[in-house]
């Protein structure tokens, strides 16, 4: 572990809830999986390994936060997940002016692993390094630790790049993958990071909460 990052555990970390569920139709902060709101599945989640509360990016007029404390967006229109891991981090100068990272959590991914921030936290060598997570292969960058000493550098990005595609910010800096192991159920691999976006998503998702419990 690098000297600035002393524990893992007191990463602060911000869950992402800015965009829009266009995909779902309603807000997927509040679908309901095993009977309990996915905000509030992801919020028990994270208490079970940081020790720093988490901090809720949403809009400003957000409905009901759970008592996280609330952080909109820094720059206008819903430009992308990567706005809201700007706003963690102007957020996180102030409120948690040690940290050199914030780690990021989407609301709509249910089963990431319980040891995500520590292992991506291992990967880290460099104060201004990004680490990612990977399942299949695939990268999952909105489960990922931000170097807050690039706020700066992401913020000119998001305003200038039309595109706004989230590899081609990585691609300005050095990053760090961790891999993670698919988890063995009754019915077979599920992916850590499986992701909720429709109202199907959201149906197998329940099959794989209750295969969940019945291999555990
Ligand atoms: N702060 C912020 N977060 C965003 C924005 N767009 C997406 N996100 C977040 O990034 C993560 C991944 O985005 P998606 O899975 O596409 O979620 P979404 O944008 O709400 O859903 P769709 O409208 O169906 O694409 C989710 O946690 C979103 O809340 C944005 O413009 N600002
Ligand atoms: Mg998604």
């Amino acid at each position: 572990m690098p000297g600035f990052i002393t524990d893992p555990a007191e990463i602060p970390p911000y869950l992402l809830a800015g965009g829009r569920s266009s995909r779902m139709g309603a807000n997927k902060a509040f679908a309901l999986l095993g009977g309990e709101r996915l905000l509030t599945r992801i919020a028990a989640r994270i208490r079970r390994q940081q020790k720093i509360p988490a901090t809720l990016n949403a809009d400003a007029d957000w409905p009901d936060t759970t008592g996280l404390p609330l952080v909109p967006d820094t720059v206008p229109g819903k430009l992308g997940p990567l706005a809201g891991v700007l706003a963690a981090m102007r957020d996180a100068v102030i409120r948690h002016p040690y940290a050199s990272h914030i780690a990021t959590v989407p609301i709509d991914s249910p089963f990431f692993p319980g040891d995500l921030i520590a292992r991506l936290a291992q990967a880290i060598e460099g104060r201004d390094e990004i680490a990612i997570a990977v399942s299949l292969g695939r990268d999952h960058p909105v489960f990922g630790l931000w170097p807050v000493s690039i706020a700066d550098d992401l913020e000119t990005w998001i305003l200038r790049d039309d595109k706004r595609r989230v590899r081609d910010f990585l691609a300005r800096h050095s990053v760090r993958t961790v891999s993670f192991a698919m988890i063995p159920t009754s019915i077979g691999l599920l992916d850590p990071f499986f992701n909720i976006n429709t109202p199907d998503d959201l149906t197998a998702a329940e099959t794989w909460l209750a295969a969940l419990e019945q291999t555990s």
